[in-house]
C-alpha cells in the first residue's frame, strides 16, 4: 500500500471544498488556464467532457518531467450551466449576471459536469455526470437584490446553489454536488474503480 498523491489541477474553491469533505486532502493545487470558449455547436456535456480532459492534460504536461510528481493522480473537472443547448457561461458583468437569471427563472436547466481523473499510470478516465434543476419564477426584486450579492461571480450560470440562489430551486433531479462542482459520489467511484481509496487516501499496488 502507498500513500497516495491526488493533484487537483482546479482553483475552484469549491472543488477544494468538497474533495475535503470526503476526507481527500490534495497534496498540489493546480489551477489551469483553458479557454473555455464552446466550440460551433458544441453540445454543453461535450464541452464538459472535453474542458476537463484539457485540464487534466495541461497538468500533466506541467508536471511531466518532475520526479517529485510522477504516479501522482490528477484530478480536473468542469461545470457547463445550459438550457437546452445555450450554454450559460460565467458572467463577467452584472448585466450578464442578470440576463442569466431571467433566462433560468421559471425554467429547468441542465448542470453538466465533467470529471478526468488521469491515473497513476498515466490513463485518462472520463464522466460527465447531468443533473436537472428548476427555478422558481423569480421577480425583478429577487434578482436585483441577487445580483448585488455578488455571488454569481465566477460561476457557471451566473448562480451559487449553496449560497443565496438556493431559494430560487424548486426542485432537482440528480447530484447536488455536481452543481456545486464535483459530483462526489461518481468522483469517488472513479477513484476506487482505480485502487484510490476515498476514505483513507491509500492506493492498492
Ligand atoms: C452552477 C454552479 C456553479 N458553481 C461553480 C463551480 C465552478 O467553480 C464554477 C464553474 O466553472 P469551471 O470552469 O467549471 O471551474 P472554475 O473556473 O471555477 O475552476 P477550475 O477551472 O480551476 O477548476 O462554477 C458553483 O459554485 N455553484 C453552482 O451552483
Amino acid at each position: 500500500m502507498l500513500k497516495q498523491k491526488l493533484i487537483l489541477a482546479s482553483g475552484s474553491p469549491r472543488r477544494l471544498d468538497l474533495l475535503k469533505q470526503i476526507g481527500i486532502e490534495p497534496a498540489r493545487l493546480m489551477p489551469m488556464d483553458v479557454d473555455e470558449t464552446p466550440k460551433r455547436a458544441e453540445h454543453p456535456r461535450s464541452l464538459a467532457r472535453r474542458l476537463s480532459g484539457e485540464k487534466a492534460a495541461a497538468a500533466l504536461g506541467a508536471i511531466k518531467g518532475d520526479p517529485a510528481w510522477q504516479g501522482s493522480f490528477i484530478l480536473a473537472a468542469d461545470t457547463v450551466v445550459a438550457v437546452g443547448r445555450r450554454i450559460l457561461g460565467k458572467a463577467e458583468f452584472s448585466e450578464d449576471a442578470r440576463a442569466a437569471l431571467h433566462l433560468l427563472s421559471g425554467r429547468s436547466h441542465w448542470v453538466y459536469t465533467g470529471v478526468c481523473v488521469v491515473t497513476a499510470s498515466g490513463q485518462y478516465r472520463q464522466k460527465v455526470v447531468e443533473t436537472k434543476v428548476r427555478f422558481k419564477r423569480l421577480s425583478r426584486k429577487e434578482i436585483d437584490t441577487y445580483v448585488a450579492s455578488n455571488q454569481w461571480q465566477g460561476k457557471a450560470g451566473a448562480y451559487g446553489i449553496q449560497g443565496i440562489a438556493g431559494v430560487f430551486v424548486q426542485k432537482m433531479s440528480g447530484s447536488y454536488t455536481n452543481v456545486v462542482g464535483l459530483p462526489l459520489f461518481e468522483t469517488a467511484q472513479m477513484l476506487a474503480g482505480e485502487g484510490f481509496d476515498v476514505m483513507t487516501g491509500w492506493l492498492d499496488a
